[in-house]
């Protein structure tokens, strides 16, 4: 079977389910007009998803839960698969009529029929396969060209299976707060505010299976949950932290990992988490808050001296580097379409800068994970292998390398896990 076909029996396996929304979404114009608004403004005015999504939500507070579902997943994946839908129609975006074009040759390669309105060109679907079957992998399976070869070149035989595998879209996970509740009692909550979750076999992770109520629930303003990857949730218990102990998470972010160290050492002991937004320590601290943690400290790092001042203070370092995001793009397809290879390059020699000068941070015996959501063995194997040719003192423990569609169905997570040895 050719890949172009392969890739459409993938869409193809939620057509049913598609079907039936279109139906009820299509007597609606205005839900379809919002998804064309949001891909143009994703592609004309390169803003980012999640913001274009938020923003075509805030003006719709009158959609049912239905129409909001299809309209996220809609213009999500149209911006995952914009590159193959281009080459499908054999147009790109200075046709004007372009979102209306991938609109419906989206929905006629899913096999779903659409109403004869007139901004649709009535499309022959015979036409945008041969189109398809005619192209380079990378049009099929809508990667940029030279991610495409990158990656091939860096995951070999592998990546065709990856690059399948970050097309389909990733399902929402809960990390309990087990500070405050357990997994069965959160599940029942959250059932009261028509949110459907399934309990993982993994520790304290549920999987959304029906959105529901779920950040207007109960469980939620008394802070029960935290929404996080599953991959992304198997981070934090590499660190092998204790209660009591002191832990820095010097690139915490909004600190999704920083809450599940609080969390794994029962609130008690010391976390620093750090960052070089303060907005992002901002919203960490109201995480913090709504989660009942109240061991960490939030510390903007300024500059060299915020990091040489904790030089050996720390029996626990996470380095959560910035990285390409490879792993996630799922999540955030439009990642793709906005990264370049120098971003990339910078990443690589920024990573090294960060590995090397906050590894100082820990203690003599104590342990250190650099982690990446990316699927790249040049920001992840070869950073690590570099960083112990030079800093001898250090030793690898462990690795965790987890590769949607190769041994992983959550994102892409790398870790490796470094104890320091001697001063
Ligand atoms: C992968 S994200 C962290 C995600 C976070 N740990 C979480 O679990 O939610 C990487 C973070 O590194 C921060 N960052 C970028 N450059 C940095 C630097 N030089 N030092 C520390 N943090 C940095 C970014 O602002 C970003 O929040």
């Amino acid at each position: 079977m050719d890949s172009a076909r392969r890739l459409s029996e993938n869409q193809l396996q939620s057509a049913s389910l598609l079907n039936l929304g279109v139906r009820r979404v299509l007597n609606d114009s205005q839900c379809v007009e919002a998804i064309i608004s949001c891909i143009k403004q994703v592609f004309e005015t390169e803003q980012y998803a999640d913001k274009a999504i938020e923003a075509g939500l805030a003006n719709q507070a009158f959609w049912n839960q239905a129409t909001k579902a299809y309209y996220v997943q809609h213009c999500y994946e149209l911006i995952r698969y914009h590159r193959q839908l281009n080459t499908a129609l054999d147009v790109d975006t200075s046709d004007e009529n372009w979102p209306w074009l991938h609109f419906e040759a989206y929905q006629l390669l899913n096999g779903v029929e659409l109403p004869n309105w007139s901004e649709f060109a009535g499309l022959d679907v015979e036409t945008l396969k041969a189109n398809l079957d005619e192209a380079s992998p990378a049009e099929q399976q809508s990667y940029p060209d030279w991610l495409w070869q990158r990656a091939e070149h860096e995951l070999g035989d592998d990546w065709v299976n990856i690059a399948q595998a970050l097309n389909v879209p990733a399902k929402p996970y809960l990390r309990v707060n087990t500070l405050k509740t357990d997994a069965e009692t959160l599940q029942a909550s959250l059932k009261k505010s028509q949110s459907i979750t399934k309990v993982l076999e993994k520790d304290n992770c549920l999987e959304v299976e029906e959105y529901g109520y779920l950040f207007k629930s109960d469980a939620f303003s008394k802070g029960w949950f935290e929404m996080q990857d599953a991959g992304s949730q198997q981070i934090a218990p590499l660190l092998d932290v204790k209660p009591g102990q002191r832990v820095v998470d010097a690139c915490a972010g909004a600190g999704g990992k920083s809450l599940h160290l609080a969390d794994l050492m029962q609130n008690k002991g010391y976390i620093l988490s750090m960052d070089i937004h303060q907005h992002k320590l901002d919203a960490l601290k109201k995480r913090a808050k709504r989660a009942g943690v109240h061991m960490l400290e939030t510390r903007l790092i300024k500059n060299s001296k915020t990091i040489k001042r904790l030089k050996e203070k720390f029996d626990r370092v996470l380095l959560d580097v910035p990285c390409s995001g490879t792993g996630v793009l799922r999540r955030n397809p439009d990642a793709k379409w906005h990264l370049q290879p120098e971003n990339i390059d910078t990443l690589i020699s920024l990573q090294a800068e960060i590995l090397q000068r906050y590894s100082q941070m820990c203690k003599v015996g104590g342990k250190l994970v650099y982690a990446t959501c990316s699927i790249f063995p040049s920001e992840n194997q070869q950073q690590v292998q570099a960083f112990l040719e030079n800093n001898p003192n250090f030793e690898l423990l462990e690795e965790l390398n987890l590769q949607p569609g190769i041994n992983s169905s959550y994102d892409g997570f790398y870790a490796a896990v470094l104890t320091k040895k001697e001063a």
